[in-house]
């Protein structure tokens, strides 16, 4: 277990690195821009606005569908129809990835802390995680709107540290995109990437992760 040497807390993000939730996603974001009257956006689209939170998400397909950056009340409405749409299948069509649960399991065998930062919002996470067999893995789950700083920031990293008693080099955090790894480097923590998610059409790699596995089944 070559990744795992001294580590005590990992902190897993959610989108792209232990659920594909894109097509979830992108149903609410098409069907958002339909009741708009804007063109659906599709998948493909979708998944390279991923990565920063539901708010920059529902900005970006804006954005895209208006040409230029929607105002803050057009953003708001278009944001609350997402998030109903997204609340009525947060889960339908999303899949846990290969290895994942064999990961967990393992981690919590070793007596590995096991927490959760995602940038989805907070209210998501508990149904989700219940609907994919994946809730009681958790010490702490965090949601993009729980702290008042979300990844890149290091903050909600350094909070589940700190909450655990745990220094950060004996930490890791394990995502898909460019925004948990910076985070990870700057709370300290160790840092393990996943090249199967999101991460804005880059390889990952590019933000120089402290290791890459092509499955969490490597993990352990
Ligand atoms: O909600 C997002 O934009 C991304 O969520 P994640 O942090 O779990 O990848
Ligand atoms: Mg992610």
């Amino acid at each position: 277990m070559p990744h795992l040497a001294g580590i005590r807390l990992v902190a897993f993000d959610l989108d792209g690195t232990l659920i594909d939730s894109l097509p979830d996603l992108a149903v609410a974001v098409d069907a958002m821009l339909l009741e708009l009257d804007m063109p659906a956006a599709g998948e493909a689209k979708v998944g390279g606005w991923v990565g920063n939170g539901s708010h920059k998400l529902i900005e970006r397909a804006l954005h895209d569908a208006l040409g230029e950056m929607p105002d803050d009340a057009r953003l708001t409405a278009a944001h609350e129809r997402f998030l109903d749409y997204y609340a009525e299948a947060p889960s339908a069509r999303t899949r846990v990835y290969p290895g994942v649960h064999e990961a967990l399991a393992a981690l919590r065998e070793r007596g590995v802390i096991v927490t959760l930062i995602t940038n989805k919002p907070q209210a998501f996470i508990a149904p989700i995680l219940e609907s994919l067999a994946l809730a009681g893995y958790f010490d702490l789950t965090l949601g993009g709107d729980s702290l008042p700083r979300k990844k890149p920031d290091p903050a909600p990293l350094l909070h589940v540290a700190e909450h655990f008693g745990v220094a950060p080099q004996h930490c890791l955090m394990v995502g898909d995109s460019r925004h948990d790894i910076d985070a990870g480097k700057r709370a300290g923590f160790h840092t393990l990437a996943v090249p199967y998610g999101y991460n804005h059409g880059e390889p990952v790699s590019t933000s120089r992760p402290g290791a890459m596995v092509e499955s969490l089944a490597q993990l352990v």
